[in-house]
């Protein structure tokens, strides 16, 4: 009898049922039997995996050693436009029964363990570590990156200035908050760009540690912008404990150590990170509370098919100059997804606007659009054309 395939062993044992076997032990050896040549196949298609992204690797530094002495820079070796890519022809192709979004995670993992291969990513976020801006950093890098915790947006923007670096990850706005008024100044005094953008649905748990005696709680630390997410869910729950508040979730998390009559809300990173136990999840009053975080760097990203434009623009001080600035994208059919206003320092009572829009910088509607505006203001830069978050 010829050798069965995989999908036929597949297949055989899927028809199969439990009932019909006398001997349960033997059935579900003969599953793990199974799992373990899948896993085999896996694995080696992975390492086959692995060998290719470290041809890629070659072909780019071979790129680089061959253009002109006058244009050697260092090879880039991320590159967030495929990884969009490929995320998303997992996602589309998938047929079940694990969920799109969850097969593409581990396609996310993949990847980053390949791109570690071709060349660690020294990726930085604004710390400390267990924060939600922790959490989008290892969500878009994936966990083979070597995420460093920065104190300030501003350190995390000076690291990647400085190269020590690749990367940067910044929060930009929250869905009930508002925006995160530093990183967008931190654009108007660095040159660097915005290669991508992070979409975090922000959960919060209620957190203790080993040690922590229940009964006796008297603290709950937290950030304050989360205590004030789960304002009603401690009023009902713990209406007579102490809530103090602390600069993040990760200094929240991290407390718990020493101390047996606190707890503490954080996201999944912090107890993970501080190896604590979820007693309550999903404790945000809000549900669908989003926080959306910028990824910065040095280069120009190429198209990915699902882009989004991220423009300043510093506009005259006179009546109606926004509305001037917004009709060239109406014109050119562009669609504008935020704006955002700050002052522009150090004039007084001058403006920018940050402005995103749909569309790759090199979509000949945007760049129309984009060229259009420029007589219209004082200034204007493009920050960055790059992929609309896949995850
Ligand atoms: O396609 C490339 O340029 C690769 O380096 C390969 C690969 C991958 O593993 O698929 C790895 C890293 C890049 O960020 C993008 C994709």
């Amino acid at each position: 009898m010829s050798e069965q395939s995989p999908e036929q062993k597949m297949d055989n044992l899927n028809q199969t049922n439990v009932s019909d076997h006398s001997n349960e032990k033997e059935f579900l050896d003969q599953l793990r039997h199974s799992i373990d040549s899948v896993d085999c196949e896996i694995q080696t298609l992975i390492n086959n995996r692995a060998k290719l992204a470290q041809q890629v690797a070659t072909v780019k530094k071979e790129h680089i050693a061959k253009s002109p002495t006058a244009e050697k820079t260092n090879p880039i070796f991320y590159r967030p436009e495929r990884e969009a890519q490929v995320l998303k022809a997992v996602m589309a192709r998938n047929t079940g029964p694990i969920a799109d979004e969850k097969m593409a995670r581990l396609f996310r993992e993949i990847m980053s363990v390949c791109l570690d291969l071709e060349a660690p990513q020294r990726i930085a976020f604004l710390g400390p570590v267990g924060t939600f801006t922790h959490a989008a950093a290892l969500k878009h890098f994936g966990k083979a990156a070597d995420t460093v915790p920065m104190t300030t947006i501003t350190d995390v923007f000076r690291e990647v200035e400085a190269g020590t670096a690749m990367y940067g990850v910044v929060p930009v706005e929250n869905s009930s908050e508002g925006v995160v008024n530093h990183t967008l100044d931190g654009f108007l005094s660095s040159t660097l760009k915005i290669i991508g953008e992070v979409e975090l649905p922000i959960h919060q748990n209620f957190l203790v540690a080993e040690h922590t005696k229940l009964d006796g709680l008297s603290r709950i630390y937290s950030h304050q912008q989360s205590l004030a997410q789960c304002r009603h869910w401690l009023d009902v729950n713990y209406p007579n404990v102490e809530r103090v508040a602390v600069s993040s979730n990760g200094e929240a998390a991290r407390r718990l150590k020493n101390e047996w009559h606190s707890a503490a809300i954080a996201g999944d990173v912090a107890a993970a990170e501080y190896d604590l136990h979820k007693l309550y999840s999903n404790i945000e009053d809000n549900p669908s509370n989003t926080t959306r975080f910028l990824i910065i760097g040095h280069e120009a990203i190429a198209p990915s098919g699902q882009d989004k434009t991220s423009i300043v623009v510093s506009a005259h001080d006179k009546a109606g100059a926004l509305i001037e600035i917004l009709k060239p994208l109406s014109y050119h059919g562009v669609s504008m997804t935020s704006i955002e206003t700050r002052p522009e320092r150090p004039n007084k009572w001058a403006y920018v606007f940050f402005i995103d829009m749909d569309g790759h910088v090199n979509d000949p509607n945007v760049s129309a659009a984009i060229n259009d505006i420029r007589p219209l203001v004082k200034d204007l830069r493009v920050l960055g054309s790059y992929p609309k978050a896949v995850l």
